[in-house]
């Protein structure tokens, strides 16, 4: 193998010294960096496009640099300076042991099932469009992300394949996540309530026999029945939950059977004495004489958009690309929830007439109303007698805000939906910043 070339890393390591140090940083500080900044180089060039320095080295970037701005700058520089090193493998400058080169951010959606449709209704909702020439294709493309893909995987596959560095963004139910991630930390909730796929997983017993008067997992972990030689037997598809979910509530007798669907029918066989099965109308857990307790409830689960540690801190342009999505997403579901409602009210002036919207509780709007002066010609002479008021209103309080705007003096109320509410800066932004560690 060839000796690995450190020279992807000159120019980006002379710029964020001289970043750091134009900032004021300690020269062992900046020093340190820069040195770790090499060393993850040369894994690049001798191992993967997966080099796990990258991460420490952000860590090291995060302690040095408290400021956002500058933290930034170098992570694009970091970034930067490691994809050099993949793309100088690949161009044969250095030999490498397996490098995964692409340049294209890979987003997994779900091929089928409860979550296809809604996935891609949701991103068609944010105004971007999966071009999917025929449903049984499995790669796609957005025009508004000319550099993402698409790739239709099963759910737990989407799951696995980010871990595997195969896809380096997904959407997912939690529940999926929860299960096939099973805590690993390289996997990061970017937007954790993307408003679909909404359920919970939960332990379920029969509502007949020995269980007809237990209400709660307390209650069926003292049941005499359990013991080492007959356990609690629960049929799940949740295989690592289960169990999980079992030992950290402290119950002991217990073992579990599993099968791919139609769990709830495990207890009326005979199979199972539980299940634990996801349920969102319940009609299933009733339909087969089954209940809930209290205390059974695994996880809530909705959609969610999940991303990949080391490709959002490794892949060139993958942040961007997250950020990107998280400001559509978000912007599309903060302004789902509401409408804009337009009313005209009489007054003297606009501060007068904000005295008396402000009375009103579900009248403040996102930031207060906006209020605007109404021109109208009288006798020839344009006057002002009225003033518009425009405020967003969450849908569940519309009636309850047409009432108060009449209570008010308000009249001719127009109600028309919202569409975006793009705020300064997404919240999820910052919070995936710092679950970075940047
Ligand atoms: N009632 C529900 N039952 C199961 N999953 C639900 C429900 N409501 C929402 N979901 C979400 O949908 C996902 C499962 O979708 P779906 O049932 O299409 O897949 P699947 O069960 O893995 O597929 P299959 O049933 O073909 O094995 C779950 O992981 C969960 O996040
Ligand atoms: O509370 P409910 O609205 O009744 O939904 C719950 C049911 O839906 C899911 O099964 P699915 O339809 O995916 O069938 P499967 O068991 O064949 O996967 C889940 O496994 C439950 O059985
Ligand atoms: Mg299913």
């Amino acid at each position: 193998m060839a000796q690995p070339s450190k020279e992807p890393c000159k120019k980006e390591a002379c710029d964020i010294q001289a970043c750091l140090s134009k900032n004021n940083f300690l020269p062992q500080r900046c020093q340190r960096v820069i040195e770790m900044l090499q060393a993850c180089c040369e894994r690049c060039n001798n191992e993967s496009t997966h080099c796990g320095s990258v991460a420490a080295l952000l860590k090291q970037i995060k302690n040095a640099v408290p400021v956002t701005g500058i933290r930034q700058r170098c992570l694009r520089m970091v970034t930067s300076c490691v994809s050099n090193a993949q793309k100088s493998v690949l161009n044969g400058t250095t030999d490498a042991v397996s490098v995964v080169g692409r340049e294209q951010i890979r987003l997994g959606l779900p091929s089928k099932g409860r979550m296809a449709a809604d996935s891609l209704d949701l991103l068609k909702d944010c105004q971007l469009f999966v071009k999917q020439v025929n449903p049984r294709q499995y790669v796609a493309q957005i025009p508004q992300l000319p550099n993402t893909e698409v790739w239709f995987q099963r759910p737990k596959d989407i799951v696995r394949k980010l871990l595997s560095g195969d896809l380096d963004l997904g959407i997912v139910g939690l529940d999926i996540v929860g299960e096939f991630g099973q805590g690993n930390e390289d996997l990061i909730i970017v937007h954790e309530a993307l408003n679909f796929g909404d359920c919970h997983l939960s332990l379920a017993i029969p509502n007949y026999g020995i269980f007809e008067n237990i209400k709660s997992l307390k209650e069926l972990a003292q049941m005499p029945q359990w013991t080492e030689e007959r356990p609690l037997r629960v049929a799940t598809g949740f295989t690592y939950l289960g169990p999980k979910f079992m030992k950290d509530n402290g119950i002991k007798h217990v073992t579990f059977s599993t099968a791919d669907g139609a769990l709830e029918a495990a207890p009326a066989m005979g199979i199972a004495d539980a299940i634990l099965d996801l349920v969102s109308s319940g009609t299933t857990l009733k339909e087969n004489n089954l209940k809930e307790i209290e205390g059974g409830v695994v996880l809530k689960s909705q959609a969610a958009l999940v991303a990949s540690r080391r490709a959002l801190t490794e892949r060139k342009g993958a942040l961007e690309t997250v950020h990107e999505v998280l400001e559509r997403l978000e912007a599309h579901l903060k302004a789902d929830g509401q409408f804009t409602v337009v009313a005209n009210m009489r007054g003297t002036d606009a501060e007068e007439v904000a005295e008396r919207v402000k009375t009103q509780p579900s009248l403040t709007g996102l930031q207060g109303p906006t209020i605007s002066p109404v021109y109208c010609k009288r006798d020839g002479k344009v006057s002002i007698e009225y003033y518009a008021i425009v405020i967003c209103v969450p849908k569940k309080a519309l009636y309850e805000s047409v009432q108060q705007l009449r209570a008010v003096g308000g009249s001719g109320v127009l109600v028309s939906p919202l569409t975006y509410i793009f705020d300064e800066e997404t919240p999820r932004w910052s919070q995936l910043l710092s679950k970075l560690g940047l």
